[in-house]
C-alpha cells in the first residue's frame, strides 16, 4: 500500500482517482507545521502540494520512502529540486491545466487595474458616489508588453489583441515563427520595456528573473505605464516598484503574487493605484480539478512503475518514444547490472555503444537506466532520475555511442566498464518473442538469459574443467539449470556461465576457486 501525502487543499474530483485506488492511502493533512511535516514525510510514498507547503532540503532528508513530490501547478520554487535529484525523487508538476485560469485571471486585472475597478467598488460600497476619483484608460490601441511568452503569456497576448490591444513580447526562446503566428512583434527586454503601456511577466522566478524589474528598469518605462505581476512574487523589485509609483512615473499595478506570501501589511498596499488579490490565478473550479487529475495521474504511474510525463527533474520523453524503448529497459538495467557484479573495482568510465534499430532513436533515457543498473552494485537508492548526478559526483564518465555493425543482429547494446583494475563488457539483444539475452562477455560469444543467480567462472579450456565444476556443486546440491561456455582458442582462455537455482554458500566459491584450472568465480544477481 502506497501514502500519498497531500499537504495543500487539492480538488475532492480531482484527486478522485487516487482515492479510488486499491492500492494507494491518501493522507489528507493541510496546514502542518514544519515539524509536523517532518515527521508525516517519513512514511511517504508520494507527497502532492501546491506552492503553499515548502518541501525543503530538510524535508526531504526525512523522506526515506518518497518516490514521487507532485506539484498541482506549474511553479515548483516551493520545492527544492536539487536535494529531491540528489535523492532520486522524481519531481513532477501540472504544466498545462491552469494556464487558462491565470491568463484570465491577468486579463481581469488588466481591465480592473485600468478602470479601477476594485477601488469603484470599496468606495459604492462605503456609501460613497465619486464617479469623477475613478475615470479610467482604454486598452482598445494600446501596447501590452508581455516578459515571457510562454503558456499564460501566449493565452494573454491572445486576448489582449481581441480587445484591439498591440502586443510586444520579450522571451529569450521566442521564435520569428511563433511570434508571428500569435501576431506579436518580438522585441529585446528593452524594446519590451520602453515600449509598453501595460508590462506583465510571466516568467518562472529564477536566479537570472529574480528582480528582472528592479530601479533601473523603470526609468527605461513610459510615464504612467501600468505594471501586472500573476507569475511570482520577486521577478518585480517592490520596493522599487513602490517607489515609481510614488514618484509618478508607474500610474497603478496590479499584483497576484508577491516576495513573501502571504504579504501581511505591505507598503504597496497604502498606495490607492495598486491593487492586489491573493495568489488567485489558478484558483477556478476548472484548474484546480485539471491540475489536479493530472498530478493524481502522474503520481499512480510513477509509484507503479508506469511511464509518466511531466518530470521536472528529467527530461521529457515524448509518448511515441517512451512505447519504442519500453522493451529495452529491462535488457538495459540488467546489462549494467552484470557488467559492474563482474568487474573488480569502482568504475571510471562506462560507455555504452548502441547498434542496429535501436541507434536511430534518442537511447538517453536507457543510458539512464543502465548507469542506474551499474551504479545500484555500488550505491545505495540510485534510480534513473539521480544515476547520472551520482555518476557525475563520484568522476564516472559516461560516455554514449552509436554504430552501424551489428553483427547480424536486428539490434544490440553493449556496456563497458572500465575500473581502475580491469575493463568488462556485456552485449545484448532482444530476441523477437524471447526477451533480453546477453549475447557477448567481453568478448566471447554466448546466449544467457540475464536473471536470477549465475556463477560466471574464467577459465583455461581444459578437457573435465566443466565436469569437476559440475561435480563440486552437485555434491553442495546446487542444481545448474543451464549452463554456456565460450573459448577465444582452444585451450586458451574461456568463461563458463551457470544458471543456478539458488544463491550459493561462500565455502563452495572458495572451493571452485582452489581449482588450477579457474582463475575466478563471481557470483551475479540479476
Ligand atoms: N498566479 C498564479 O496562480 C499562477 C498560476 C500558474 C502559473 N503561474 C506562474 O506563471 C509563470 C508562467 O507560467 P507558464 O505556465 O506560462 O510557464 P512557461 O514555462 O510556459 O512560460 C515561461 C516563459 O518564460 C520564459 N522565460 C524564462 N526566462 C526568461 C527571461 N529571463 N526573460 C523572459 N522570458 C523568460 C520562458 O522561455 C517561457 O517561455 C510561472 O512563474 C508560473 O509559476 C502563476
Ligand atoms: O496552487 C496554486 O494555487 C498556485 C499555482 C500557481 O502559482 C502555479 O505556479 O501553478
Amino acid at each position: 500500500m502506497y501514502k500519498v501525502l497531500i499537504t495543500d487543499p487539492l480538488s475532492d474530483q480531482g484527486i478522485e482517482k487516487l482515492l479510488q485506488a486499491e492500492d494507494v492511502e491518501v493522507v489528507r493533512k493541510t496546514g502542518l507545521t514544519p515539524d509536523e511535516l517532518l515527521l508525516e514525510i517519513e512514511s511517504a510514498d508520494a507527497l502532492m502540494v501546491r506552492s503553499q507547503t515548502q518541501v525543503t532540503s530538510e524535508v526531504i532528508e526525512k523522506a526515506h520512502r518518497l518516490k514521487v513530490i507532485a506539484r498541482a501547478g506549474v511553479g515548483v520554487d516551493n520545492i527544492d529540486i536539487a536535494a529531491a535529484t540528489n535523492k532520486g525523487i522524481i519531481v513532477v508538476n501540472a504544466p498545462d491545466g491552469n494556464t487558462i485560469s491565470t491568463a484570465e485571471h491577468t486579463f481581469a486585472m488588466l481591465i480592473s487595474l485600468s478602470r479601477n475597478i476594485p477601488q469603484a467598488y470599496c468606495s459604492v460600497i462605503a456609501g460613497k458616489w465619486r464617479r469623477k476619483d475613478f475615470v479610467g484608460v482604454e486598452l482598445n490601441k494600446k501596447t501590452l508588453s508581455i516578459i515571457g511568452l510562454g503558456r499564460i503569456g501566449a493565452e494573454l497576448a491572445k486576448r489582449a489583441k481581441a480587445f484591439r490591444m498591440q502586443v510586444v513580447a520579450y522571451d529569450p526562446y521566442l521564435s520569428d515563427e511563433r511570434a508571428e503566428k500569435l501576431g506579436v512583434r518580438k522585441a529585446s527586454l528593452e524594446e519590451a520595456i520602453a515600449a509598453g503601456d501595460y508590462i506583465s511577466v510571466h516568467t518562472p522566478l529564477t536566479k537570472e528573473t529574480r528582480h528582472l524589474i528592479h530601479r533601473e528598469t523603470f526609468s527605461l518605462m513610459k510615464d504612467g505605464v501600468r505594471i501586472l505581476n500573476c507569475a511570482r512574487g520577486g521577478i518585480i523589485d517592490e520596493e522599487a516598484l513602490y517607489e515609481a509609483i510614488q514618484s509618478g512615473k508607474v500610474a497603478g499595478a496590479a499584483l497576484d503574487v508577491f516576495e513573501t506570501e502571504p504579504p501581511g501589511n505591505h507598503p504597496l498596499f497604502s498606495l490607492p493605484q495598486v491593487i492586489a488579490t491573493p495568489h488567485l490565478g489558478a484558483s477556478t473550479i476548472e484548474a484546480q480539478e485539471n491540475v489536479a487529475i493530472d498530478v493524481s495521474e502522474e503520481v499512480l504511474h510513477i509509484l507503479r512503475g508506469e511511464p509518466f510525463k511531466n518530470a521536472v527533474n528529467l527530461p521529457s520523453i515524448p509518448a511515441e518514444l517512451q512505447q519504442k524503448l519500453q522493451p529495452y529497459q529491462v535488457l538495459a538495467e540488467k546489462l549494467g547490472q552484470f557488467v559492474a557484479q563482474a568487474g573488480k573495482g569502482a568504475p571510471q568510465q562506462i560507455t555504452v555503444t548502441y547498434a542496429g534499430e535501436i541507434a536511430e532513436l534518442d537511447v538517453a533515457p536507457l543510458t539512464r537506466t543502465i548507469l542506474k543498473g551499474t551504479l545500484s552494485h555500488h550505491l545505495a537508492d540510485v534510480n534513473d532520475v539521480n544515476a547520472p548526478h551520482l555518476a557525475k559526483q563520484r568522476g564516472v564518465r559516461v560516455v554514449e555511442q552509436k554504430t552501424s555493425s551489428s553483427h547480424g543482429f536486428t539490434q544490440l547494446v553493449k556496456v563497458e566498464v572500465q575500473t581502475s583494475r580491469e575493463t568488462r563488457s556485456a552485449t545484448g539483444t532482444l530476441l523477437n518473442g524471447f526477451g533480453p539475452r546477453i549475447t557477448k562477455i567481453d568478448d566471447y560469444p554466448v546466449d544467457v538469459t540475464p536473471e536470477g543467480h549465475l556463477l560466471f567462472i574464467q577459465h583455461r579450456d581444459q578437457p573435465g574443467a566443466i565436469g569437476r565444476v559440475g561435480t563440486v556443486l552437485g555434491n553442495r546440491g546446487v542444481n545448474i539449470a543451464t549452463m554456456q561456455v565460450g573459448r577465444q582458442t582452444i585451450g586458451g582462455q574461456a568463461i563458463m556461465i551457470l544458471r543456478i537455482d539458488k544463491s550459493v554458500d561462500p565455502d563452495v566459491i572458495e572451493t571452485l576457486k582452489q581449482m588450477d584450472e579457474i582463475q575466478s568465480v563471481i557470483e551475479i544477481d540479476l
